[in-house]
């Protein structure tokens, strides 16, 4: 069963909150995926976010990532109301960057231009200046480079990785490529949708590795993630989602033993 009246610890704790989430609604049709989800990812933290299949965690991550817009409730980000009609793109600007379940790199695009082209958002040269191939312009497309071959070797891939195509690269490095062009946009949040899906044991636990350094490193982490074993071990904060509604939040051992988290997970009552 579900405790409506649940209010996660992180709510209640004040200070360090980096994106707070207040009576987050949503409804497609006949079906309400969210009811008045209120979370805080506090700010260095790795927060892992699970719940059985339809819970409704894709649809809290597309709300947050500005790819839905939320019926109802309110969100701030790093101290700034987030206004809930925001588009993914302005969300992007804001500091928050993601990726996809389904990797969606520019596959006829080498490594090294798919990580350019996450760190062009944050360009200032305008585009008449490209077009005119002014010195301003040059410099600061060396520069983009230079930064995108940094972050290449920041998620681990090989300095070889820069020149091939992105589709000619294992599923591993494909995943890493993805997370070194969401870095590209030098986010303060970076929402991962099941990051470790498909891996095999060995790029998992390289994965966990690479995770753990970016949070070491000031970036806040949100993953969705149906690797149990992964979270509890990897997050700092879990929460928990069950047909919609957040039925608990807190420390991965607290959550890992919670007789709520374990009926969501077997199909019974707590
Ligand atoms: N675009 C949509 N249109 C209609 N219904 C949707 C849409 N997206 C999600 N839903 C419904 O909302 C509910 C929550 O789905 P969601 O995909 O967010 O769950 P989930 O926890 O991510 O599931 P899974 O682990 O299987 O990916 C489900 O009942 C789903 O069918």
């Amino acid at each position: 069963m579900t405790d409506a009246a649940f209010v996660p610890d992180s709510v209640r704790s004040t200070g360090q909150a980096l994106l707070s989430l207040q009576g987050i609604s949503k409804r497609f049709g006949g079906v309400q995926a969210l009811t008045e989800v209120s979370l805080t990812i506090p700010e260095g933290a790795i927060y892992g976010l699970i719940g059985p299949n339809g819970a409704g965690k894709t649809t809290l991550f597309n709300v947050i990532t500005g790819f839905y817009q939320a019926d109802a409730g309110r969100r701030s980000f790093a101290g700034h109301d987030l206004p809930l009609r925001l588009k993914a793109s302005a969300i992007v600007e804001r500091g928050i960057a993601r990726t996809f379940q389904n990797i969606r790199l520019f596959h006829f695009m080498t490594a090294l231009e798919n990580v350019m082209v996450g760190r062009h958002r944050c360009t200032r040269t305008g585009l008449l200046a490209a077009l005119l191939n002014t010195r301003a312009a040059r410099e600061e497309e060396a520069a983009i480079a230079r930064r995108a071959r940094e972050l290449l070797d920041y998620v681990g891939l090989p300095a070889s990785a820069a020149g091939r195509l992105a589709n000619e690269l294992s599923y591993g490095d494909q995943r890493r490529l993805e997370i070194a062009r969401a870095l590209a946009t030098e986010p303060r949040l970076l929402a991962l949708d099941e990051p470790a899906a498909g891996m095999n044991p060995t790029e998992t636990a390289q994965l966990r590795v690479l995770l753990e350094r970016i949070r070491d490193d000031g970036i806040t982490v949100l993953l969705i993630e149906h690797d149990v074993k992964l979270i509890m071990g990897l997050c700092d904060r879990v929460a928990v989602l069950d047909f919609g509604r957040l039925i608990t939040e807190g420390r991965p051992e607290a959550v890992r033993n919670d007789p709520r988290v374990v009926a969501a997970y077997l199909g019974g009552a707590a």
